[in-house]
């Protein structure tokens, strides 16, 4: 998270006061993240976080991730918790933004994975795929294939300005990807944006998960790609193949991939590093002046996308078949 828009004390008070949760005692920016601007909001009831939603999120989707997430905790998912003001609304307008008060969830996110952790998200994320199996609504994935070429053309041919060669490299990569993205494959509710900053462990254990503001109704392989990127890298751009099977035996514990899964994970790897090098490259190229926001490097992403690249079978990210 990050801030965008700045809420005055009034405004805040008055918006807090259609909630039965106090009054505000104190209101905190949260720096972290980049996609929409959150507040650490402490009331006379406790804590809880405020969000105004941002570019990326379109209004018209709020009830799909308000109506998930409560989805989700009926079927065990730890996760924050829309709050309902009096009319019994989650979502309202603060500062000319759409808004919603989630529960405050406990625990720690890691800035270095272990084994141990690629195993929890892999187990996390094959349960959030069965418990949104029965949930009714739908919402196409906004940053899937077709996506791809219009958000690299408004990086507005500054690409090579980041890295010589990277909008080349790009093409070349979305060419392939246009030409081979794979169609049919077992879906339904997908995270989306399972990174390390959105899961919570407390003493080494799995505690939540946060951030469903880019869920959609995808592949299901396709979050497992997202993930074994966000995951199982170190620091010097190698991929461990010991976190990727760590998460893959924990994912496949609690849901099987099939054949059609497991011969597209390369490709899905691809195009998972292509879209968030992507949506870097443009924040990066469009930091909004005075936001409290660090930009994402797209340049990970890109020597992600060089990778995957060369890996010819699911056996490489540790897959044993
Ligand atoms: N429900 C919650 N309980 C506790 N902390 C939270 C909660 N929601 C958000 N946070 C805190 O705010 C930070 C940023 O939140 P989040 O990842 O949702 O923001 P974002 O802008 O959507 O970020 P991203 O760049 O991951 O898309 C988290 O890392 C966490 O520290
Ligand atoms: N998790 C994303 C930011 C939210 O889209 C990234 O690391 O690029």
């Amino acid at each position: 998270m990050a801030v965008y828009t700045e809420v005055a004390d009034e405004e805040l008070a008055a918006f807090v006061a259609r909630y039965d949760i106090g009054a505000v005692l104190a209101v905190k920016g949260i720096a972290e993240g980049v996609e929409n601007s959150n507040f650490l909001l402490h009331t006379e009831r406790g804590f809880y976080i405020l969000t105004l939603y941002e570019k990326r999120v379109r209004e018209e989707d709020l009830p799909f991730f308000i109506g998930l997430m409560r989805h989700l905790a009926q079927r065990g998912i730890t996760c924050p918790q829309p709050v309902l003001n009096r009319e019994g609304e989650a979502l309202g307008r603060l500062a000319g933004r759409p808004a919603a008060i989630v529960t405050f969830l406990d625990g720690m996110w890691v800035k270095r994975p272990t084994a141990g952790h690629c195993a929890g998200v892999g187990e996390a994320l094959a349960r959030l795929h069965l418990a949104g199996a029965d949930f009714a609504m739908r919402r196409e994935n906004a940053l899937s294939l077709p996506a791809w070429r219009p958000l690299f053309m408004q990086a507005d041919g500054r690409a090579d300005t980041v890295s010589p060669g990277l909008a080349a490299r790009t093409l070349s990569a979305l060419d392939d990807l246009e030409r081979a993205w794979p169609a049919g494959l077992p879906g339904g509710v997908i995270h989306a944006d399972l990174f390390p900053d959105n899961v919570f462990f407390i003493s080494g254990r799995l505690s939540g998960l946060i951030d469903f503001y880019f869920a959609c109704t995808d592949a299901f392989a396709y979050d497992l790609a997202i993930c074994l990127n966000a995951w199982c890298f170190e620091a010097d751009g190698s991929f461990n193949l010991t976190k990727g099977q760590a998460m893959l035996t924990a994912y496949e514990r609690v849901r099987r991939l099939d054949d059609a899964e497991v011969a597209a994970l390369p490709i899905l790897c691809r195009g998972a590093a292509l879209r968030f090098m992507l949506t870097r490259l443009v924040d990066w190229l469009n930091v909004p002046p005075g936001a409290l926001v660090k930009p994402k490097d797209p340049l990970e992403y890109d020597r992600k996308l060089s990778f995957h690249r060369r890996v010819a079978s699911a056996a490489e990210y540790g897959l044993a078949r």
